[in-house]
């Protein structure tokens, strides 16, 4: 099995991704966008649900996409879209597709304006991960004006690390995951 070829900032955790996964409700034949894709972590995840995905991986660092891409060609992640720059500019660019189902927001630099277009591609689903407190606020009063706003998730999870022979807990950062629905 190859391993994930990291960046900083990435991946995110497994359990923060199956949470995040979970909440996303994916479906076959889903156009999802993974957007600060980072080390494309959460979209070969997602693939594991339904391998009938089209996939748009969007991340504005050159570096995030070089390992994107690595990832995705050793995880055998096929219909796939990695695309380079400022999330709301490629999503709200002429040529980028219509509509989306469902969008995993991982880096939310201008998380007003991605939410905004993302409900105008009828995005039924949409998760943000945040580890700020401002940006869950934002995440919040964005979807809210929306109309979007379902619930937001406080994650902490402690992993076993050994200590003297024996197993101790080290805390992860928490991390909040922020839901928004549409009905459709
Ligand atoms: C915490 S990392 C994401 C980790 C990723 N989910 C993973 O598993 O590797 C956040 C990423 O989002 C990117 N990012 C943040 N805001 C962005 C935006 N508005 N447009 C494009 N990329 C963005 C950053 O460059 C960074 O690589």
């Amino acid at each position: 099995m190859s391993e994930i070829v990291s960046v900083s900032g990435g991946p995110t955790k497994p359990e923060i991704i199956a949470v995040s996964l979970s909440k996303l409700g994916l479906r076959d034949g889903d156009r999802f966008a993974d957007i600060g894709c980072g080390t494309g972590s959460v979209s070969i995840e997602a693939a594991r649900i339904t391998r009938n995905l089209t996939i748009y991986a969007i991340d504005a660092r050159k570096e995030a996409l070089r390992a994107t891409e690595t990832n995705f060609k050793n995880f055998n992640i096929e219909n796939a879209r990695v695309l380079a720059g400022e999330a709301s500019d490629i999503l709200g660019s002429g040529d980028f597709v219509d509509f989306i189902d469902c969008a995993f927001v991982g880096g939310t630099k201008n998380i007003g304006s991605v939410l905004e277009i993302l409900v105008k591609k009828k995005a039924r689903s949409i998760v943000v991960n945040a580890v700020r407190i401002e940006t869950v606020v934002r995440t919040i009063e964005s979807m809210k004006r929306l109309g979007i706003f379902d619930e937001v998730v406080h994650i902490s999870v402690s992993r076993s690390a050994p200590i003297a022979g024996e197993t101790m807990f080290k805390p992860e950062n928490p991390v909040y995951i922020v839901v928004g629905k549409t009905q459709n």
